[in-house]
């Protein structure tokens, strides 16, 4: 269903913002890109020493806990507490957090400091909820994202919600799920290979720290930023026409971050809407 919702797009962003990110070196090159591609400007850097000078021009943090250390944590703490006292906002990207207890001990310490943005796939965003969680590794479970999962999933973020209402709640999957204090909102753009490559959802984070950067609001940063990353997925399957070909589909995908924008009126594709 296309949305009630008229969506004005964010592009170009101006000014471009610097997106400070701690992330996980799997997909590290690709979330920097994934920035660049969208107009922003990455800085990867996860030395404290950096941080009192780099913060006078960050315009937006990621913080994905993908690959984490001791410390890595530390950093993590020192980033969110640099752009705290700026206003600068925070996406925190609780990947893995299914999968080890000390994962789950860090994304709660990170919750606590209140951030912009929480997000994980539907597995990750259910370990934070302290609900039942299949997720293995970094990968969301099938079982997680039946229609009654979902339905408990917004029942568990409404709850986080009211404990942390300056924080907007994504979880990804084949629907993604967005809570913000009492909205929940269902996106449903997307393709089934956005799931058979390794870290969509790190971009998907990315996108929401540059537009949120970029001055866009919270909502508004999340809800364009998912549905620009999907409908550049069913971009890329249009040209490469052939759901097999993930790597084709990976390149095409990431090339559409600077081609789909172009097209003023994409975000007229959106589909997706309050529930
Ligand atoms: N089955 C699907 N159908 C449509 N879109 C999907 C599907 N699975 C994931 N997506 C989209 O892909 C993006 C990443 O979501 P996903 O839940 O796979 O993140 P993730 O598991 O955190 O990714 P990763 O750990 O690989 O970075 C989201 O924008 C989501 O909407
Ligand atoms: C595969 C993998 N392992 C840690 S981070 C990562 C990339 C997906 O987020
Ligand atoms: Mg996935």
């Amino acid at each position: 269903m296309l949305f009630t919702h008229k969506f004005q797009t964010p592009f170009p962003l101006l000014p471009s913002p610097l997106v400070h990110c701690i992330t996980n070196s799997v997909t590290c090159e690709t979330v920097a890109n994934s920035v660049l591609y969208i107009g922003g400007k990455p800085i990867m850097t996860e030395d404290t020493r950096d941080f009192s000078d780099l913060y006078e021009q960050v315009g937006g943090v990621l913080i994905n806990i993908g690959h984490l250390s001791e410390e890595k944590e530390t950093a993590m703490i020192l980033a969110i507490e640099e752009a705290k006292i700026r206003n600068v906002p925070i996406v925190v990207d609780n990947v893995g957090v299914s999968s080890s207890r000390i994962r789950k001990e860090v994304a709660n310490r990170l919750l606590s400091l209140d951030p912009t943005v929480v997000k994980g796939n539907v597995s990750e965003m259910r370990t934070l909820c302290n609900l039942a969680s299949h997720g293995k590794g970094v990968d969301a479970a099938e079982e997680d994202q039946n229609l009654s999962a979902m339905k408990e999933l917004e029942e568990g973020l409404l709850a986080l919600a009211r404990k942390h209402p300056n924080t907007c709640f994504l979880a990804t999957g084949p629907s993604d799920l967005v809570v913000y204090q009492s909205q929940v909102v269902l996106l449903q753009n997307g393709i089934e290979a956005l799931d058979q490559f390794t870290g969509t959802g790190d971009v998907v984070g990315a996108l929401i720290a540059t537009l949120l950067g970029s001055g866009v609001d919270v909502l508004q940063s999340v809800l364009q930023a998912v549905s620009y990353f999907n409908l550049c997925g069913e971009k890329a399957l249009e040209i490469v026409q052939n759901e097999a070909k993930i790597a084709s589909i990976r390149e095409e995908t990431l090339n559409q971050l600077s081609l789909l924008k172009q097209n003023e009126s994409w975000q007229n594709d959106i589909r997706g809407d309050w529930l």
